[in-house]
């Protein structure tokens, strides 16, 4: 029984072994089957999307065949964006049809019909030029000319003009207006006449170098202001430089002399506190008081007196002057316009939110004229409407072709003129190609050759105006007075240094950009560009700097054989195709081999002296400050009274602190005298 019950149990579980094997079997089978339907399935995805791929590149290349014989754009005769002069673009005589490809013809596609380029095809047409599209203001200019020779209007003609003004323009021989100011002096004449009732309309003007842009704001600014005798600040001047600052306000101080019109000046050339007392003063009354009514100003400055100037107030300002204005509005640093709307936005409610220039318009109050001036004035209309211009007028000159045909007053008819940067009729440019090392011998030799008397040479940094005007004297021994000039130079030098090129004193002056822009020196033969300029508006503003209200002049640019390319495109932007090269022959360099190794040496000397020159007062400095912190750590009281004395005398900053301290000191000298007098007239006593 046993046994049975043995084999019984044997055959129970084979049976059951067979059964879950049979079940396993079936499962990998299933899965077998799964997964073969699985990838036919993909296979049949794999062989259609092989198939579409076909069908799209034969799409594709029936489109490219099309698309390299089609001209993309359907014709539009008075469609601006459209470039005529691009490749491709062919216009039937006959009928003003577009050239209609053969292919697409015999595909029957009709390029009017399809009216857009097919992307993707190979043989691209090149892409058509996007013109800008300029607001109203800028593409219709009031266009001023550029003739300074045959001036038209009398002084005496401008009626609208002050009789006093008139007679001070004869005294300073000006007899007749240039084209800029007899445009724009009735226009803001005219304007001023209607202001009492109408917002006056901002404007812009750009016109060359040294067209009298200066007179065409000073005049009608000081006749405006001078109706009412209303002590506030009521026009701003902005400038970009001291200098160029220093010389605005001397014609304003000139045209203003029969008036009661107070003028300042704020650059930063005198101390502070020096300037905060020119500006105003405390009524114990009438609190602050102002004490101009014109003030000229670097940005930077205005901006450090809206900060920390109590009592600066330009609530009644009505003229907003920004000479040099393409310079003066890329002034980010200091972001004087955002000071300046904060600062005349006080007392506003809701207060600032920006933009205020206009906002004034708007909240129906007089907003300042604003006057732009440059001879190269930005046509960005972005950067312009930072000034939130109020009904815009746009003034310029245009570029003359060599017929004298303005190139200009075509597109001027068509609204799509934008101008473009002008340099005066009179200027002649030149450039000579030279190397590196012998560049300096080159402008020597020129400078000779020429006979050059009354010459400004620009370089990149101030360092190299200051070498090359040592090499320069080395070169020239006493045959010419050489100076330079650059930022590095202390504020008080620079108007000397320029009075003195002004009064013919210096023969070649040499100096870096800070000086291209404005500046207004009279009777400059020549302009040197010896580091090339990077800039076209650099080139312009150079130049400028001689060939000066009608008087001829020479712009000379030095360049080495691979800045030529880059500076001929860079001119015929200005549409200047013809400057000519001038050589010196390199013969003519040899014989002055020992002299120019003779100057290098001398260079070098100079250098060198006064290179330890400056390491000593660097050290002299440092042991200044370690006494003066040795002093303030245990000097006694005495000590430290006369060093902050000497310190203060120095930096002339507080005059009246200096006397206080000087008094006090004497007082307490004479107080410690009485002492000691009195001990030993005690101890005699005794
Ligand atoms: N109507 C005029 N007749 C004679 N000379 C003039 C007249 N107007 C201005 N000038 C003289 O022309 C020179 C150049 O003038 P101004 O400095 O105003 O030029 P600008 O256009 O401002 O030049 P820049 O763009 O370089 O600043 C000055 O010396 C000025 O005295």
């Amino acid at each position: 029984m046993e046994l049975f019950v043995v084999n019984r149990a044997e055959t129970e579980q084979n049976q059951n072994d067979e059964n879950e094997e049979q079940a396993m079997l079936d499962k990998v089978l299933k899965k077998i089957e799964r997964n073969k339907k699985i990838r036919t399935k993909q296979k049949e995805k794999e062989h259609k999307r092989k198939a579409a791929k076909l069908k799209t590149i034969e799409s594709r290349q029936i489109k490219r065949d099309l698309k390299a014989k089609i001209v993309p754009v359907p014709e539009n005769k008075d469609d601006d964006f459209i470039d005529k002069s691009v490749e491709g673009f062919k216009e039937d005589t006959k009928g003003g049809e577009l050239d209609q490809p053969s292919v697409s013809k015999s595909l029957n596609v009709d390029p009017k019909q399809l009216g857009f380029t097919i992307l993707g095809a190979d043989n691209v047409a090149s892409k058509s030029k996007v013109k800008r599209v300029l607001p109203n203001w800028l593409a219709n200019p009031t266009v001023i000319s550029m003739n300074l020779q045959n001036l038209e209007t009398k002084v005496s003609d401008v009626k609208l003009l002050d009789k006093g003004l008139r007679k001070l323009l004869k005294a300073n021989g000006i007899q007749y207006f240039f084209p800029v100011q007899a445009t724009v002096i009735p226009h803001l004449l005219e304007t001023l006449r209607t202001n009492d009732f109408l917002f006056p309309m901002d404007i812009c003007v750009s016109a060359p170098t040294g067209s009298g842009k200066t007179l065409a704001f000073v005049l009608p600014v000081i006749q405006a202001l001078k109706r009412h005798t209303l002590k506030k600040i009521r026009a701003l001047v902005i400038l970009p430089t001291q200098d160029l600052a220093l010389q605005v306000y001397k014609t304003f101080k000139n045209y203003a002399q029969n008036t009661d019109l107070d003028v300042c000046l704020i650059t930063g050339n005198h101390p502070f506190k020096v300037e905060q007392t020119q500006l105003l003063y405390k009524n114990k009354c009438f609190g602050y008081v102002s004490k101009v009514d014109i003030l000229v100003c670097t940005a930077g400055r205005l901006v450090d007196h809206l900060k920390l100037t109590e009592g600066l107030d330009l609530q009644y300002l009505e003229y907003l002057v920004i000479d040099e204005a393409d310079r003066v509005l890329d002034n980010v640093q200091n972001d004087w316009l955002y000071h300046l709307e904060k600062h005349m936005s006080q007392g506003e409610n809701p207060p600032y939110s920006g933009r205020i220039l206009n906002l004034l318009t708007l909240q129906k109050r007089r907003p300042p004229q604003k006057l732009l001036f440059s001879a190269t004035l930005t046509q960005d209309p972005e950067k312009l409407q930072k000034l939130s211009l109020f009904q815009p007028k746009l003034f310029t000159t245009v570029v003359e072709g060599n017929e004298g045909n303005a190139k200009g007053a075509d597109e001027q008819q068509t609204g799509t003129f934008v101008g473009k940067f002008t340099t005066p009729k009179e200027l002649k440019e030149k450039y000579i190609v030279t190397t590196l090392e012998l560049k300096p011998l080159c402008l020597y030799k020129f400078i000779e050759v020429e006979d050059i008397s009354r010459c400004i040479v620009f370089t990149h940094s101030a360092e190299s105006a200051h070498r090359l005007a040592i090499l320069l004297r080395a070169l020239f021994k006493k045959k010419r007075k050489i100076e330079d000039i650059s930022s590095n130079l202390p504020g008080k030098n620079r108007p000397q240094l320029i009075e003195k090129f002004s009064r013919g004193e210096i023969d070649v002056l040499v100096c870096t950009d800070a000086l291209a822009r404005g500046i207004d020196l009279p009777n400059v033969q020549c302009v040197v560009s010896y580091s090339a300029p990077k800039y076209l508006k650099t080139y312009i503003h150079r130049a400028g700097r001689t060939a000066r209200a009608g008087e001829e002049g020479l712009a000379v640019t030095m360049l080495t054989k691979p800045q030529i390319g880059k500076f001929t495109s860079m001119l015929r932007q200005a549409d200047k195709t013809n400057v000519e090269e001038l050589t010196i022959p390199e013969e003519d360099l040899e014989f002055l081999g020992e002299q120019y190794k003779d100057s290098l040496k001398e260079l070098k000397k100079i250098v060198d002296k006064e290179e330890k020159m400056e390491l000593d007062k660097t050290l002299s400095a440092k042991k200044g400050k370690r006494r003066k912190r040795k002093i303030n750590n245990s000097g006694t009281s005495a000590e430290k009274d006369k060093y902050s004395l000497t310190e203060l005398k120095k930096m002339e900053v507080d005059k009246e602190g200096a006397m206080k301290l000087e008094s006090t000191l004497t007082a307490k000298k004479g107080k410690h005298k009485k002492r000691k007098r009195n001990n030993s007239d005690s101890s005699v006593n005794k």
